[in-house]
């Protein structure tokens, strides 16, 4: 059985969704910003705190884990800096909680959803694995540090583990059933398709000064479905012994500035949007574009979908999802 930790939210529902295919699951989640109605029927749920060394305890003697996976964290990264102590406790001290009482129980296959954060402002168009990674905010440095740990405790406690470092999560499920609902909103495609869906006034392009081609930032977009395929050939990799740690970045190796995901979304949907240019939003990097060679090359996963694809996808989550309200 798998235990996933914040199978509640966005991108561990869909994870969800493709792993009960082939295992058992068991979804830890107190629901901060999780759904219930994201969560698969064929999963057992319990509903609690990463935190919370006596439900783990229990979980951990009830079901037979053999490995986690653990997408539950704050991840907003303008709070993070308002806020820093609530991102070190819930992403760092509670972390730290399940990883001692995950060892105590002798479970020892661990997948961490990291972040492109951890990158800061590289120096370079393309980054990899080995690109120096320089946070810049209390978001991104709470991610590096459990890498940090998760190395240590690799090397203290025999811990396995693979660090998957995403960058821009997009689109919904194929199903249609789920798909990406944050409360507050602030990731570009969503904000976009909500504007057009006429739930908003209007949006905010944050900076058009970049040293960009367009002047507006670029991001590497990629579909949650197939991050969640990397999430599912890390685990089986973990789980027959053909690794026992690693580092991966996963994106599209494609860059996409912010008026080109407007032209797309206004494509895609045949609507105009209501464009606003505005001031730049503070720290955000001009380029942050994955090469995700390493990954392919070890485990031979790619990214499937294209940016139309993923934008389609969401739209027709975001379209049933309106409808439905
Ligand atoms: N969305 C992105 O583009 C993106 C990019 C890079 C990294 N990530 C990382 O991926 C992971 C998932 O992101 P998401 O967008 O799905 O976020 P999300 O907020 O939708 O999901 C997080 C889930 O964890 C749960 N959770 C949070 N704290 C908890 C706690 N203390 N105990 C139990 N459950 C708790 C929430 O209720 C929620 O269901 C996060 O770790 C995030 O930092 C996301
Ligand atoms: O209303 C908006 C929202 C976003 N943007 C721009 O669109 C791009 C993408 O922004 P998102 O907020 O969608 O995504 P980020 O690249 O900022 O965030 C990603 O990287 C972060 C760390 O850098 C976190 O990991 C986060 O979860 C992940 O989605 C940025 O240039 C941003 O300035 C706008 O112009 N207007």
């Amino acid at each position: 059985m798998i235990l996933v930790v914040g199978g509640a939210g966005y991108i561990g529902s869909h994870l969800v969704k493709e792993l009960v295919e082939e295992k058992e699951v068991v979804v830890l989640d107190n629901l901060s910003t999780g759904h219930e109605n994201l969560i698969d029927e064929r999963v057992r749920f319990v509903q609690g705190d990463l935190g919370n060394r006596e439900t783990l305890e229990q979980l951990f003697s009830k079901y037979p884990i053999e490995a986690v996976m653990h997408f539950a964290a704050n991840s907003l990264v303008g709070e993070s800096v308002q806020n820093p102590y609530k991102y070190y406790d819930n992403n760092v001290s509670n972390t730290l909680t399940l990883l001692d009482v995950m060892l105590k129980k002798d479970v020892k296959n661990f997948i961490f959803s990291s972040t492109a954060a951890t990158y800061g402002i590289p120096d370079t168009d393309l980054i990899t694995e080995e690109t120096v990674t320089n946070p810049i905010n209390p978001y991104g440095r709470s991610k590096l540090m459990i890498e940090q740990i998760l190395e240590d405790f690799h090397q203290a406690y025999g811990l396995n583990y693979i660090v998957l470092r995403y960058f821009n999560a997009a689109g919904a499920h194929i199903s249609e059933e789920i798909g990406e609902n944050h409360d507050p909103e602030t990731h570009l495609i969503p904000i976009v398709l909500e504007q057009l869906l006429g739930k908003r006034e209007s949006i905010s392009v944050f900076g058009t000064d970049y040293d960009t081609h367009d002047g507006t930032c670029i991001r590497d977009y990629i579909h949650v479905t197939d991050l969640a395929n990397a999430h599912i050939l890390s685990l089986n990799a973990l789980l027959e012994g053909k690794l026992q740690k690693a580092t991966y970045n996963l994106g599209n190796g494609k860059g996409y500035s912010v008026k080109e995901i407007i032209d797309t979304c206004e494509r895609v949907t045949g609507i105009e949007a209501n464009v606003i240019l505005s001031d730049r939003r503070p720290g955000d990097p001009a380029i942050l574009v994955a090469s995700s060679e390493k990954i392919y090359r070890e485990l031979g996963w790619k990214a499937g979908y294209e940016l139309e694809n993923i934008i389609e996808s969401a739209w027709k989550w975001h379209r049933n999802s309106t409808v439905m309200v």
